[in-house]
């Protein structure tokens, strides 16, 4: 459906954006995940046409839309970052401004109003002004916003971002199920690698301007297919313990939390013994090891040695 080539911007000299490759195939929910400043942003707006690249090509069913990017426009939804909602509307008059611009006027509007309302679950407050609403509803509208001209393909840049956890599991619940339901495509952009371990059969990872990592969950999880990592809790961490692991030259990657510490080690490393004996050492009393299955996080910080929320 839409494929970037060597995709790059350069704001002077800042290159935000460096050959970046990636496909959207049609139906898919394609996850493009990075810490902040990664440059996914910068991403979606070129493959959306409102930022002109520096370099490379954005193709939509094989042409460049570059000089003619009409079609893909008409196909595209885009949920910006930013609210954009006029907040002394309703959320109705909200649906009906924009619903305007994309040209929808009479009984077709009030149809479509009607329909996203009910999609985003917000037809119980379609008479109440926008000022009033919390931060996930002001969310879900701006979702809705950029559904009504039913779009093929829905871009996301961070739509979940500064809610509450249940206004997040709504907003996740209802991607998905326009996926199923309506087939529809949807990029999701985020910095929280669980949104997109939840949403996405394909995942995309950038730093710094690059892509680091492509492809399925398991795919990229494969990347760590030569160590585990091992979490061990305790009711108080100490400095000693966290220096003992450090030292120990078998283990890969220490860190610390208040009362857990995760460590990374290869996978055909027994640790067990080794980690009784320094907890021995450390005078700490262990209440739980656990060898847990690596993340999404895990590959990140496996990548480039920071985690993705730093
Ligand atoms: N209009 C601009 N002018 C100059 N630099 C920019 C501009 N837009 C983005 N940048 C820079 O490009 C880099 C990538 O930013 P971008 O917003 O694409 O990242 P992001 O991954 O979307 O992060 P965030 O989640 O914080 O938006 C950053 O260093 C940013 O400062």
């Amino acid at each position: 459906m839409i494929e970037l080539v060597d995709l790059t911007k350069k704001f002077k000299q800042n290159e935000a954006v460096k050959n970046l490759n990636m496909f959207i195939e049609k139906g898919e929910i394609v996850g493009l995940l990075g810490p902040n400043g990664a440059g996914k942003s910068t991403a979606i707006s070129m493959m959306s046409s409102l930022v002109e690249p520096t370099g490379g090509d954005v193709r939509f069913n094989n042409e460049s839309i570059l000089k003619k990017p009409a079609p893909l426009r008409k196909i595209v939804g885009m949920v910006p970052q930013e609210i954009a909602l006029y907040d002394d509307l309703t959320a109705e008059e909200n649906m009906q401004f924009f619903g305007r611009i994309y040209r929808l006027t009479g009984s077709a509007l009030k149809r479509k109003t009607d329909e996203v309302l009910d999609q985003i679950g917000l037809s119980e407050r379609r008479k109440q002004v926008v000022s009033k609403f919390s931060g996930g509803m002001k969310r879900r509208l701006n979702i809705g916003v950029a559904m009504l001209h039913d779009p093929e393909l829905l871009i996301m840049d961070e739509p979940a971002v500064g809610i509450d956890p249940q206004s997040r599991n709504y907003i996740l619940e209802t991607v998905k199920r326009l996926n199923e339901e309506r087939q529809m495509t949807v990029l999701y952009t985020s910095h929280y690698m669980e949104e997109v371990e939840f949403l996405c059969d394909r995942i995309y990872i950038m730093d710094q301007g690059n892509l680091i990592a492509s492809g399925t969950k398991e795919e990229i999880k494969q990347i760590l297919s030569a160590e585990k990592t091992i979490s061990i809790k305790t009711h108080r961490l100490n400095e000693r313990f966290i220096a003992l692991l450090q030292e120990t030259p078998t283990i890969n990657r220490v860190i610390a939390g208040e009362k857990e510490v995760t460590i990374t080690v290869p996978k055909e490393i027994n640790m067990f013994p080794k980690l009784i004996h320094l907890a021995e050492e450390a005078e700490l009393e262990l209440s739980s090891v656990d060898i847990k299955n690596p993340t999404l996080e895990d590959v990140f910080l496996h990548l480039t040695g920071r985690a993705l929320r730093d």
